[in-house]
């Protein structure tokens, strides 16, 4: 979904941009970090892992046009708050870069470069091992024959990976392996994700899957109708809080009740050891003329409240550890109750530090 091209110009990264789809894959040319800036701000790339893929690049692409590697990091880091994965690769290309300074630009904006397509290789690893130990935990949690009926939130596919995402990966291999009854897909007010995206990536991998508007989930649980929600995170406090699209927490809560599994699905990167808690994780607030003028499916610039109509509109919720059963890494399956996986984790500092 993201490449580093070399053009006339110099090096440019390339975007499918995913405020198109699905009427059209249309490729965003970003010749340098501004322009990648507002791609991120704008959604055209976006989901967790993506956005850390993005931002390491995005420093190599500073560092390879002989601009301020430095600032590229501030201004990257900077675009989005939430998704600690964004400024993790952003921190991972800008400590190469600086390890390497002292070797001469073209030696630092190389080391910048390997750091990311590093990056990229490693969420593609991550992703497909997510997808198994994911299957092996609904196998064990849904033991009945039957196959699984899943239902998921905002998008986590290919999209938003360098493989094939984290919960809708789990999908993907539960349908390969023949055990994905169904998968229930929340549109994601306001943006859609969902409906735009993941049902865009479940019909072009041929997936059995149904579109709900997020308010419709509760009688789809009264139904019976759920057997586990998977849902992707942006990030994972070290108490184990999970931020994701706003829009999850209410279906954990919904998922509690009805004594269903609710299963986050996360690269370790996503896993934030300087964010303590859940009241700690800053929650983007996106503009309310995306919820009052929606865009993509429901038609541009459709005006659905009166003019001067105030929105609330933050893009992310958090759930807390006690509604989440489990969330998979690619290292395996973490309790967020107990906090021991997490905490291990934290402790051996695999990642730079957020705060
Ligand atoms: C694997 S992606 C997990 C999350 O990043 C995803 O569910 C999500 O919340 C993305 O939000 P977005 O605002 O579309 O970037």
């Amino acid at each position: 979904m993201i490449r580093w091209e070399e053009s006339p110009g110099g090096p440019v990264l390339t975007l499918l941009d995913q405020t198109r789809l699905p009427a059209e894959e249309v490729r965003l040319v970003c010749a340098d970090v501004p322009a990648l800036v507002r791609a991120i701000q704008t959604l055209a790339v976006r989901g967790a892992p993506l956005l850390g893929i993005a931002g390491a690049y995005g420093v190599a692409l500073a560092a390879a046009r002989g601009r301020d590697a430095e600032e590229a990091a501030t201004l990257l880091e900077r675009s989005r708050p939430t998704a600690v994965n964004l400024a993790y690769g952003v921190r991972l290309a800008a400590d190469a870069w600086r390890a390497s300074a002292g070797e001469g630009a073209e030696r630092a904006a190389g080391a910048a470069l390997a750091a990311a397509r590093e990056l990229h290789r490693r969420d593609a690893e991550a992703s497909s091992a997510m997808a198994g130990h994911g299957l092996a935990l609904l196998d064990e949690l849904l033991p009945g024959g039957g196959g699984h009926r899943i239902l998921t939130h905002c998008n986590t596919g290919a999209l938003v990976s360098g493989g094939e995402g984290t919960a809708f990966a789990v999908a993907l291999a539960a349908h390969r392996a023949g055990r994905l009854r169904g998968l229930w897909v929340d549109e994601t007010r306001p943006l859609l994700q969902g409906a735009r995206l993941t049902a865009y990536e479940a019909a072009r991998n041929g997936l059995p899957y149904t579109l709900l508007t997020d308010n419709a989930a509760g009688s789809l649980f009264t139904a019976g109708e759920v057997d586990a929600v998977l849902i992707g995170a942006d990030r994972i406090a070290a108490d184990g809080s999970v931020a994701n699209k706003v829009g999850s927490y209410p279906l954990a809560v919904l998922a509690k009740y009805h004594r269903v599994p609710f299963v986050v699905v996360a690269p370790t990167t996503t896993i934030d050891p300087g964010t303590a808690d859940g009241a700690s994780i800053v929650v983007e607030q996106r503009p309310g003329r995306e919820v009052t003028e929606p865009p993509g499916a429901l038609g541009e610039g459709l005006v659905v409240a009166p003019p001067g109509t105030r929105a609330y509109n933050p893009a992310f919720d958090v759930t807390p550890p006690e509604l989440v059963t489990a969330i998979v890494t690619e290292e395996g399956v973490l309790s967020p109750v107990t906090g021991d996986g997490i905490a291990a984790l934290c402790a051996r500092s695999r990642q730079v530090t957020i705060s």
